[in-house]
C-alpha cells in the first residue's frame, strides 16, 4: 500500500481492482478506516479500480496537529489523485467522506465523474454535539463515546443480529488516534457547505438511512434538493448504511455508477 505525501501528511492509500476499469474513490467516516468498505470490496473491484485511503488523523495515516478543515481533507484527496496520476474518478463517501465529496464536487469539478454522498450532511446548525464529544474524548479517550456512537452507527436490531460485526466496528473506532479524532470533530463543529451544493455539477446520488439519527433523511433531502439533478436512495439502516445493508448499498453504488 503506498503512503502518499499531502503537504507533509503521510496518507495510507490502497489501490485494488480492475486494471483499466473506471476509477472509484471511497472515503471513510469519522472514527473509521478504509476497512469500513470491506463489505463492498469484492463486488466493486470486479467493475472498478478502487482507491481507498485513511483520512488524516485516522488508521495508518499520520496525525498532524489540528484543527483540520474540509478544504484540507479535499486537498488531501487531490494530492492522492495527483500522485497516482489519476485525472478523473468517481467518488463515494460516507458521512465525513460525503462532506469531503461535496467540497470536491464544488471545488474540483473536472476531477470527478459521478458523486455518491451517503449518510451525510452539509451543515450542523448546532455545534454543541461536537463540543460535547470533544470534551468527552479529551477526558476519557475514544472509549468514553464509543458505545453511544456505535448506537448511532447501527440499529439495535442489527447489533443484536450481528454482534460480531458491531464488535468489529467498535474495535476499529477504538484504534482512532485521539488527536486525529478531536481534530476532525473540530472541523465538523463549523461545517456549513450549504452554498457549495448548487455548484456541484457532477451527476450525484444521495444515499440516506431511514434510521439515521446522526445525518437524517431530512438532511439528505435538503442536499438532494440543492444539487442540480441529484437523485436519492433510502436504505433500511442507521448511519453506517454500507455495513448494515451491504447488498442494497453495493447495488445502489454499482447501479448508479454504471447507468448511462
Ligand atoms: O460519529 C458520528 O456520530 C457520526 C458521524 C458524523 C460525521 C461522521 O463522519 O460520522
Amino acid at each position: 500500500m503506498p503512503m502518499i505525501n499531502a503537504d507533509g501528511c503521510l496518507l495510507n492509500v490502497s489501490v485494488e481492482g480492475r486494471d483499466g476499469g473506471p476509477t472509484l474513490m471511497l472515503s471513510n467516516s469519522l472514527g473509521s478506516t478504509m476497512q469500513m468498505w470491506e463489505p463492498q470490496m469484492k463486488a466493486l473491484t470486479q467493475v472498478f479500480r478502487v482507491i481507498r485511503y485513511d483520512r488524516r488523523g485516522h488508521g495508518k495515516s499520520s496525525v498532524p496537529p489540528g484543527p483540520y478543515s474540509l478544504e484540507r481533507f479535499g486537498r488531501d484527496v487531490l494530492a492522492i489523485l495527483d500522485d497516482l496520476n489519476i485525472a478523473r474518478t468517481h467518488w463515494c463517501g460516507l458521512s465525513m467522506g460525503g462532506m469531503v465529496g461535496q467540497w470536491l464536487g464544488a471545488n474540483a469539478p473536472d476531477r470527478f465523474g459521478k458523486i455518491i454522498l451517503s449518510n451525510t450532511t452539509c451543515h450542523y446548525p448546532d455545534p454543541t454535539r461536537w463540543h460535547d464529544r470533544i470534551k468527552a474524548v479529551k477526558e476519557g479517550g475514544i472509549a468514553a463515546v464509543a458505545d453511544t456512537v456505535i448506537a448511532g452507527w447501527l440499529t439495535a436490531d442489527f447489533r443484536e443480529r450481528e454482534p460480531q460485526i458491531a464488535a468489529n466496528m467498535k474495535a476499529m473506532m477504538l484504534t482512532t488516534p485521539v488527536e486525529g479524532y478531536i481534530a476532525c470533530c473540530e472541523a465538523l463543529s463549523t461545517l456549513d457547505q450549504r452554498e457549495l451544493l448548487p455548484k456541484i455539477k457532477s451527476p450525484t446520488l444521495v444515499i440516506a438511512g431511514r434510521h439515521d439519527m446522526s445525518t437524517t433523511v431530512a438532511d439528505a433531502e435538503f442536499m438532494r434538493s440543492r444539487i442540480p439533478g441529484a437523485s436519492m436512495t433510502l436504505l433500511d439502516a442507521a448511519h453506517i448504511s454500507n455495513v448494515e445493508q451491504p447488498h442494497a448499498f453495493t447495488d445502489a453504488v454499482i447501479g448508479f455508477l454504471t447507468q448511462r
